[in-house]
């Protein structure tokens, strides 16, 4: 499914000796002398290659507003008339001239204008209208006094405050003006899009249908929950936890179950996938070990980008490209696994199938323990932050950073995210924090 080749484009890699010119299958090739770890890639680049590399390899369609929740935006949305289109009130009350109120100590109430009253009434000198929220202005008048602030004895109004002219009237356009471009290109389409869309009339819009995306795990020792484990066997999270989290995002999902430690039972399942899909994700076997045949398979019937990242948890992460299909290799280790996902595949799938790049909000944070750390990878360490009455947060880790233990996910709020060449660090130092996206841990609903 994967279309022309503007993925092969040239990738500038700064470096001590210049800028290197990369197509997407060179990055193997090239002496990473930045790196303490030369052997890996760098997350940073890792991510910006992905972003600026891939193509959007979704298709538009052009459909109903109330079936584009969720999905992204492919063309501007603009208002094609002003909001409002007509002059109305902002406040139950009464609209009068404003001149008038220097002239008169009584205003004479002549009409009743209540919301989707399609009649245009006029007032006259020394006249108010009661008026209601939203309902349009009567021609003559500029200005509403809240009804609050008023006294009426039958239809003589005497008015309690000075209002300012035009107060609590909202103009044509006042809202969104004609033409006015409401929604970008790539947004992701909220309810309070949804909202917009239906304020401005914009019953049908362009948004990128979903890419669909192949998953299986790989692993001799994997069963489903629910069944009885022998020993040496656990239960397969990873694919659950993938699965759930690619629920919300804009894809269709083919499930591929689970796949055997064995390189042809692999190769099969991606010659299958490489023709039903456009992204293949599987979780394991990218390491060295002699069971980890992901990687082999890959290259067996396609190309590596890369493979190993200056990440922890989350090293042995693998990208590549099969005929029709770009390929994610996730580590097996279920941490590692949720951590590549969201730092290198959410943001490519973005891409591919029309996102904006989004980058997540980080912000200062001091440690308020140790957190033990060594060089040569950026970690992303599970923890809790706190805010003080000051305003400044703090940070601790959450429970044990194993990259088999997910319960401590539970446990966070946050990814401590500390840079690649730090060592350890010391309470009282500041470091990085990033919320668990929601894909992954919901923090308020
Ligand atoms: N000699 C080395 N060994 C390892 C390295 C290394 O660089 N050199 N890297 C370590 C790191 S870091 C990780 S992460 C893992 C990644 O290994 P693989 O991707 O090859 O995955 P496996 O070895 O098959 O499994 C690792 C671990 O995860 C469990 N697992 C696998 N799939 C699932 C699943 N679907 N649900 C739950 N748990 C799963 C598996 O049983 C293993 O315990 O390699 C290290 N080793
Ligand atoms: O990075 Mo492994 O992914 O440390 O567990």
């Amino acid at each position: 499914m994967v279309g022309d080749e503007p993925s092969q484009g040239a990738y500038q890699r700064p470096n001590n000796t210049g800028i290197i010119y990369l197509s997407i299958f060179d990055y193997q090739r090239i002496n990473m002398d930045s790196c303490s770890h030369p052997e890996l890639m760098p997350l940073d680049e890792a991510q910006s290659y992905l972003v600026k590399q891939l193509p959007i390899i979704a298709s538009p369609k052009f459909s109903s507003y109330q079936q584009s929740l969720g999905f992204y935006l492919a063309s501007t949305a603009k208002a094609s008339s002003p909001i409002p289109s007509f002059a109305n009130s902002a406040m139950d009350g009464y609209a009068f001239a404003y001149e008038n109120l220097t002239k008169y100590d009584t205003l004479t109430v002549t009409q009743q204008i209540l919301a989707g009253d399609i009649h245009r009434y006029e007032i006259s000198a020394g006249e108010c209208a009661q008026i209601m929220t939203g309902a349009p202005m009567p021609i003559g008048a500029d200005t509403v006094i809240m009804q609050e602030q008023t006294s009426r004895t039958a239809n003589q109004l005497t008015l309690h405050h000075q209002p300012k002219l035009g107060a609590n009237v909202r103009h044509p356009g006042e809202t969104v003006k004609q033409g006015q471009i409401v929604a970008q290109v790539g947004d992701t389409i909220s309810a309070a899009h949804i909202g917009l869309f239906a304020s401005i009339g914009l019953a049908q819009v362009n948004y990128y249908q979903p890419i669909t995306v192949g998953l299986f795990s790989t692993g001799d020792e994997l069963r489903a929950p629910g069944s009885e484990l022998e020993f040496g066997q656990i239960y397969d999270s990873n694919r659950a936890m993938l699965q759930a989290m690619l629920k919300s995002l804009p894809v269709k999902v083919i499930d591929y179950g689970v796949l055997p430690d064995n390189l042809s039972a692999i190769i099969d399942l991606l010659k299958k996938a490489n023709h039903e899909c456009d992204v293949i994700i599987s979780s394991a076997g990218v390491s060295v070990g002699h069971a980890d045949f992901t990687k082999d398979a890959l290259e067996t019937l396609g190309q590596i980008a890369f493979w190993k990242v200056a990440m922890k948890p989350g090293k042995p992460f693998a990208f590549g490209r099969l005929s029709d299909s770009y390929f994610f290799g996730l580590p097996g280790n279920p941490v590692s696994a949720a951590v590549t996902f969201l730092q290198l595949v959410v943001p490519a799938l973005r891409k591919l199938g029309g996102g904006r790049e989004h980058q997540p909000q980080r912000w200062p944070a001091k440690a308020s323990v140790s957190f033990k750390k060594h060089p040569g990878r950026v970690d992303f360490q599970r923890a809790i932050a706190e805010v003080d009455e000051q305003g400044q947060w703090h940070v601790r880790p959450a429970g044990t950073q194993s990259s088999a233990t997910l319960a401590s996910f539970i446990e966070a709020n946050c990814f401590a995210v500390l840079e690649q060449e730090r060592g350890p660090i010391q309470a009282g130092e500041m470091v990085s924090i990033e919320m668990i996206p929601s894909l992954l841990r919901y923090s308020i609903y």
